[in-house]
């Protein structure tokens, strides 16, 4: 998260650390006890290797209570989801046993009504990713409030030229932003998880680029579609 500010300790706590060798790599969150949603993207570079998933946490490093790490089970990238673009990119991870909630673990319910977000909607983007354009990763979770833009102005060619689908939502990027990271991780807007964190472009802080989601309503059949299908 570039230009944000240390989140208030367990108050999102459905954020999810995404780690392969106790290294933070995309973020994610917890939609059902035994189920995390992040990007598709995230799984680049794995090698097929499974992610360990961090609940709990405020800091990467320090001790904490309720800060727990679940091996996962399965991970289901969405089939659209591919290398050459965004599009699709959502990423299931069945945990190995259901998430124990309490006070710092908790699900994010996330929107299910197919309708655009209205422009100018602050909405909140939170992650472990990095804070500075020299890649400084932080150890305590960071979070940033920015504005929705609309489909229109995203889509602009000095913008992101016609690759935002009706799937996709944008964010004003100019200097708070997402980062790398920061992937898989939700964007909540008034308490409902509203997008989940692509890297699009990658670029971060430049207002040309506008933060780009993966819009979660479109997909709601597609998730319960996998839930239900693993579950038991
Ligand atoms: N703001 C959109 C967004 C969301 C999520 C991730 C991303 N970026 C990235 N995702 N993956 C990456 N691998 C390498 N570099 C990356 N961005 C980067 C790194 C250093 C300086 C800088 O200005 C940008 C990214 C960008």
């Amino acid at each position: 998260i570039l230009g944000g500010y240390e989140a208030r300790p367990h108050l999102r706590p459905y954020m999810a650390s995404l780690q392969l060798d106790g290294q933070h790599v995309c973020g994610g969150f917890l939609i059902a006890e035994q189920w995390v949603l992040s990007a598709a993207h995230c799984t680049e570079g794995t090698n097929g290797k499974l992610f360990q998933v961090l609940l709990g946490a405020h800091s990467l490093t320090e001790p904490e209570p309720h800060k727990r790490l679940y091996r996962v089970r399965a991970q289901i990238a969405h089939p659209g989801s591919n290398i050459h673009n965004n599009r699709d990119d959502l990423l299931l991870l069945q945990l190995e046993e259901k998430a124990e909630l309490n006070a710092h673990v908790k699900v994010l319910p996330f929107q299910r009504e197919d309708r655009d977000v209205e422009a100018d909607t602050l909405c909140e983007a939170a992650g472990w990713g990095t804070v500075t354009h020299s890649g400084r990763r932080p150890d305590k979770l960071q979070q940033v409030e920015r504005p929705v833009i609309s489909r229109e102005l995203c889509n602009h060619r000095t913008r992101h030229d016609q690759t935002i689908t009706e799937k996709m939502m944008c964010t004003d990027s100019r200097k708070k932003d997402t980062c790398k990271g920061d992937s898989g991780g939700p964007l909540v807007c008034n308490g409902v998880a509203e997008g989940v964190v692509t890297a699009g472009s990658r670029v971060c802080g430049n207002y040309k680029k506008p933060a780009i989601y993966t819009r979660i309503a479109p997909y709601a059949a597609w998730i319960d579609g996998v839930m239900a299908s693993a579950a038991g």
